[in-house]
């Protein structure tokens, strides 16, 4: 009988306060639960928290895409117009590819909540055979951020020939043209 591997998925909190256990983090569960929900297919979640440091944080994500193998790695945190806001950055200098859309369309479902959503600059980009993608840090963005993209997210990890992600029709219908 054929092995089911779970697909590894890396959750990245990005945050000075949470990394130095100031407060408690609430992004990366925050995440995991949502990807419980979301996904049906076997995956297990690689989790790191790293303080805004763009050395660390591009470290953290060619670690969890080259060693750990993670065809979806999603950030928390950031992503704003801060100084120490460093998150895009890091994303941009450790992908081949940038995914623009993906930012364009997370931020119009975050307007719908906050004004303050045009302040994210959240991108993502494919390393490989890994999609990477930036939620704001905010813990509630996380959920808005992640039902917007997601039917598109399957496929996006296809193409790139990364592990084959199924989701649960009744919270998120994914979308595959060519299946
Ligand atoms: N990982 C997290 N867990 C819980 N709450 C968070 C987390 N990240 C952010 N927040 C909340 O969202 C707010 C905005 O997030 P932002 O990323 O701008 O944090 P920040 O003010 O730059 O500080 P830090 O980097 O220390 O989290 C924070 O002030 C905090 O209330
Ligand atoms: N859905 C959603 N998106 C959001 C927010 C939010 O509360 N909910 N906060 C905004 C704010 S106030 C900022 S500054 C930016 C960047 O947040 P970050 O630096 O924590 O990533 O995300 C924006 N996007």
């Amino acid at each position: 009988m054929a092995e089911v591997v779970a697909s590894a998925v890396g959750v990245l909190t990005v945050s000075d306060r949470a990394s130095r256990g100031e407060y408690e983090d609430k992004g990366g569960p925050g995440i995991v639960a949502a990807l419980s929900d979301i996904l049906a297919s076997p995956w297990r979640a690689v989790a790191r928290v790293v303080p805004d440091e763009q050395d660390v944080i591009a470290a953290a994500l060619i670690d969890l895409a080259d060693r750990e193998g993670c065809s979806l790695i999603l950030t928390t945190g950031g992503t704003g117009p801060a100084p120490r806001d460093v998150t895009p950055e890091a994303t941009e200098a450790v992908c081949e590819r940038m995914l623009p859309g993906f930012g364009e369309l997370m931020r119009t479902a975050s307007l719908r909540e906050v004004p303050t959503a045009i302040l994210s600059r959240q991108t993502a980009g494919t390393r490989g055979r890994s999609l990477i993608v930036n939620l704001p840090g905010k813990p509630s963005a996380i959920r808005t951020c992640l039902d917007a993209v997601f039917p598109a997210i399957p496929y996006c990890i296809d193409l790139i020939g990364g592990d084959r992600f199924e989701t649960d029709p009744a919270v998120c219908k994914a979308f595959r043209p060519k299946a």
